[in-house]
């Protein structure tokens, strides 16, 4: 009875949750006055005997401690080990309540970012972010190779809510005939809708919104600057030829309008001075400022940096031609000089120039009055076009159009930071029109590793790159037209090298392991560059060769030779990473680790294009920076931006 008495009266042990509240009470007074009774105090130990040693009196040096007080023994074992569990991995879990400390935390957390001025509730993730790595922390060996201009997070959002209201063509004010061109620019597509380099460009060439606030407002008269920066594969070529076109095509408008309000004065004023006939003959025989009558003075010039890149931009523009009705003229040194001057002085005259600096800056030389009416000067590949090689001709046709432009447009992937301390200095009211993902590699496509150092290789990187894209092709090359199975498509393979000497030792080795492998670079003979790179710029026609096309070029390969049939493989340098719109590239191999995160943009940016899945490979020999690589490749699992 007592024992009973004793477990149901304690109103702080475990075992009062067995009893309900009323019975509680009452046990809870029946305890008290027991212990009254007895002058026991609440809290002694169950297990201690009765007969125990007696206490000693109370006074002011031992007062009797409140009845609320709990035991320190109590949630103690017999043997003196607290029965409190450890948290495990577990320990929150089917939790409804938040813990008191976690509380008490979370407030402490609260208070500081109040003091701290931080606003807001705590971000979607439930991340903390006194714990969340800032974005520059964990990349060391990429702080290394620093050479790209960040772009803060905060402005990449802003835009990203501002693309959301272009999300087709029609939205833009564009005139009729460009619009219904922009099918012919891109075939072979089931969507159209502009991308978000399109998206953000479109608009602010247009002149409909002002983009960027600019920190010092310069009194420089001169052109509009607009610097496009976006991510590799994203349509920046249409992004600036669409409103450039419609530039033009208003131009030409205008001075139509112009040309007959001026000829109807004329006739007006030729009436009223009827005596005076000489000079009605004179302006009547006055060439009027049209093209027919005004060769190679173009309205806008397109600056690139290779001989490739004029002919694709070429062809494009060529493509929108056919429905804007404007005329292109691509010259690269690649032509012959009678080529290039049937382009340039055409009677019929020119709209759009594409060339190199260097072609046309040697042009302008001897014929300056080719820039005089230049309203539009577009510079492809911008960092390439201001670094060391290019900057001298590039800012002589700048100075030479200068009186007469109106917008220059910088284009680029990636900004590097000398060119935005350029820019900075020289056009401080430049508008940037930045992508929301530049300076990061798509998701879509992965960057796995070969180690050459390890079996079977050992640091042989040639061994490597061979078994390497033997595996890739593998696929294609079981395949046997005789068993009736589905053709599959050739598959298109870039090595990438750092020297040019190395592209035709590594494609000769390549050869010799039986794989289709050509060397492309600045010297290659320019016929044969057009068709090599034919093959991988082309997702329609050339794409679609098929295993059963090749089955012809395997008969002519001796008959012991294993070779790889359905594969093609380019090795080459910087040059074929540069803006050349390899659609049908799936497989991107890095030979050399790239010197600078910039070229690991723009060699990765040949796979993946406009929403396609790609896979960049490097292969890690003797003294690459396998810590760059890595860090390369946590950025893009997280989908971050290279620094
Ligand atoms: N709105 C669009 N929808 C679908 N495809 C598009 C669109 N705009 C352009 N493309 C296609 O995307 C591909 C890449 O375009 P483009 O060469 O202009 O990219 P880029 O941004 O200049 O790339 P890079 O930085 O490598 O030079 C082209 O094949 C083009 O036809």
């Amino acid at each position: 009875m007592l024992l009973l008495r004793r477990v149901a009266a304690c109103p702080f042990c475990e075992v009062r949750s067995l009893l309900g509240p009323p019975q509680l009470r009452q046990q809870t007074r029946l305890y008290t006055q027991v212990q009254r009774e007895r002058g026991e105090r609440h809290g002694a130990s169950f297990s201690r005997s009765r007969t125990g040693p007696p206490r000693p009196s109370r006074g002011r040096d031992n007062p009797r401690p409140s009845r609320m007080v709990l035991s320190e023994d109590v949630g103690q074992k017999p043997d003196g080990r607290t029965t409190r569990k450890k948290p495990d991995a577990f320990g929150y879990l089917n939790r409804t309540e938040v813990p008191r400390g976690l509380e008490r935390m979370r407030e402490q957390r609260e208070r500081i970012r109040e003091q701290r001025g931080i606003r807001g509730s705590r971000p979607a993730t439930g991340r903390d972010d006194s714990k969340r790595r800032t974005r520059t922390e964990p990349f060391h060996a990429l702080k290394m190779h620093s050479s790209l201009h960040q772009v803060p997070y905060s402005d990449r959002s802003a835009t990203k809510r501002k693309l959301e209201q272009y999300d087709s063509f029609d939205k833009f004010p564009l005139a009729e005939p460009i619009l219904k061109a922009v099918s012919d620019a891109l075939p072979n597509l089931e969507y159209r809708n502009p991308t978000p380099a399109q998206a953000v460009a479109i608009p602010a060439l247009l002149g409909l919104q002002k983009t960027v606030r600019t920190k010092v407002k310069s009194k420089r008269t001169g052109p509009d600057a607009f610097l496009l920066a976006a991510e590799t594969g994203s349509g920046k070529t249409l992004a600036y030829l669409l409103p450039t076109l419609d530039a033009i095509k208003r131009e030409e408008v205008q001075e139509k309008e112009d040309a007959e309000e001026q000829a109807k004065k004329d006739a007006e004023e030729a009436q009223a001075n009827a005596h005076d006939r000489r000079t009605d003959m004179f302006a009547a025989d006055e060439p009027e400022n049209t093209k027919a009558v005004d060769p190679a003075r173009p309205r806008a010039i397109i600056l690139v940096p290779s001989a490739e890149l004029v002919a694709q931009v070429g062809a494009v523009a060529k493509s929108l031609s056919h429905t804007v009705k404007f005329r292109a003229a691509p010259i690269s040194a690649k032509m012959s000089a009678t080529v290039i001057r049937n382009q340039l002085f055409n009677p019929n005259g020119v709209d759009v120039v594409i060339s190199t600096p260097p072609l046309l800056a040697s042009i302008a030389q001897t014929n300056p009055n080719i820039l005089a009416r230049v309203t539009h000067l577009i510079c492809d590949e911008a960092d390439s076009l201001f670094d060391r090689s290019f900057k001298e001709s590039t800012n002589e046709i700048l100075d030479r159009a200068t009186p007469s432009l109106k917008k220059l447009i910088l284009c680029s992937a990636t900004i590097p930071k000398y060119l935005d301390k350029y820019l900075a200095d020289k056009y401080p009211d430049m508008n940037r029109l930045v992508t929301p993902n530049l300076h990061a590699i798509p998701r879509r496509v992965q960057l796995g590793v070969v180690d050459v150092n390890k079996d079977p290789y050992r640091g042989n990187k040639m061994l490597a790159c061979a078994d390497t894209i033997w595996q890739i092709g593998k696929a294609s090359a079981d395949y046997d037209p005789t068993a009736g199975k589905e053709a599959i498509p050739i598959k298109r393979i870039l090595v990438f090298v750092n020297e040019r000497e190395d592209t035709e030792e590594v494609a000769q080795y390549l050869s010799k392991k039986g794989i289709d492998a050509l060397a492309f670079h600045r010297d290659t003979d320019p016929s044969r560059q057009a068709k090599i790179l034919g093959a991988f710029t082309n997702d329609g026609a050339a794409a679609s060769k098929t295993a059963a096309e090749t089955e012809v070029k395997k008969e002519q390969q001796p008959a012991n030779k294993r070779t790889l049939p359905n594969t093609k493989v380019i090795v080459t340098t910087d040059l074929g990473s540069r803006g050349i719109d390899t659609v049908s590239v799936r497989h991107v191999i890095l030979y050399d680790v790239p010197h600078t995160t910039i070229d690991f943009i723009h060699r990765l940016g040949r796979t993946g294009r406009m929403g396609r899945r790609g896979r960049g490979i490097v292969l890690l020999g003797p003294g690459d920076r396998a810590d760059v690589v890595r860090e390369v490749r946590e950025a893009m699992f997280r989908g971050e931006a290279l620094i």
